[in-house]
């Protein structure tokens, strides 16, 4: 079996998208790991299967899988790359996109870039989740230099650090170890941040599952909450540059957090036995 797949980015965090929708691809966790290993296979952020929705109300059904295998509740910058490619194929300027953890609705934009609501910001302890009670304002983990996170929950872990230079902060070494901190009982996604304006931050990520990636959607969704409970910055909205660019996020009243950025295609391929095997 060979399977198409199209490589797409958001602000650099790059997937290889496949279309399940009118045959199934089964694909496992081993298939993740031979797939995205950039030496070897394809090489990508996220692997993204559109696959039928379970749910009436949706239009399609994305699973995430990272490239140590293991599968994710979120993913902000696909959920764009994917509204943008299902809307333009079914001729719509918005529409549903269905995903372990909720119903996401996406806007498609006159310039190419595409809104997602991301949904409601999780914050209980339970819900980061933490393995003990505490207000999430202020986790007890830490590594190193980073300490004293906020614990945010948008489909998936985040825990946010705001630090004096968030470009000084070596998260090659401290990611892995607070991603993998027993105090996160499924894991976390790490991020560093530092307040450069009054609506404005810098971010970077260590993702859970893919390590350091040129941007996160979901992870700047978390450090847009973060920075407004922390009282970091004025308004509701924030606009978070990562490595790849700038993603703008609002906090609604109503708890969603919504998050607009740009959506890019780098080529199509074909996946085959080499990296599938021959039970596919
Ligand atoms: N790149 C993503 C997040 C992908 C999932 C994450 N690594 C996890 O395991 O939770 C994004 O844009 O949100």
């Amino acid at each position: 079996m060979t399977i198409p797949f199209l490589k797409m980015h958001g602000l650099g965090n790059d997937f290889v998208v496949i279309d399940a929708r009118t045959r199934p691809v089964p694909l496992t966790a081993a298939h993740a790991r031979a797939i995205g290993d950039r030496r070897r296979g394809v090489g990508f952020d996220q692997l993204i299967l559109i696959e039928p929705p379970q749910d009436k109300v949706a239009d399609i059904f994305m699973r995430i899988l990272n490239p140590d295998g293991s599968e994710a509740g979120a993913c902000g910058n696909a959920t764009r790359c994917v509204a943008s490619l299902v809307g333009k194929g079914l001729g719509r300027d918005e529409l549903v996109i269905q995903t372990i953890s909720g119903l996401l609705r996406c806007w498609l934009h006159e310039d190419g870039t595409v809104t997602v609501d991301m949904g409601p910001a999780r914050l209980d302890w339970q819900q980061i989740p933490v393995a003990e009670p505490c207000d999430t304002l202020h986790l007890p983990a830490s590594a190193g230099p980073l300490s004293d996170g906020v614990g945010v929950n948008m489909g998936n872990p985040h825990a946010v650090h705001f630090v004096p230079d968030a470009e000084a902060v070596d998260l090659t070494q401290w990611g892995p170890q607070l991603e993998r901190h027993p105090f996160f009982p499924d894991r976390a996604n790490i991020e560093v941040v530092s307040v450069t304006g009054p609506a404005s931050v810098r971010m970077r990520v260590w993702e859970r599952g893919a390590g350091i990636t040129d941007a996160c959607g979901s992870g700047a969704c978390a450090v847009g909450v973060a920075a407004i409970r922390r009282g970091l910055v004025q308004g509701r909205r924030v606009s978070v540059t990562l490595d790849g660019g700038v993603l703008n996020i609002e906090w609604r009243d109503d708890g969603h957090v919504l998050m607009t950025g740009p959506v890019a295609t780098s080529f199509a391929g074909t996946l085959g036995p080499e990296l599938l095997g021959e039970t596919l």
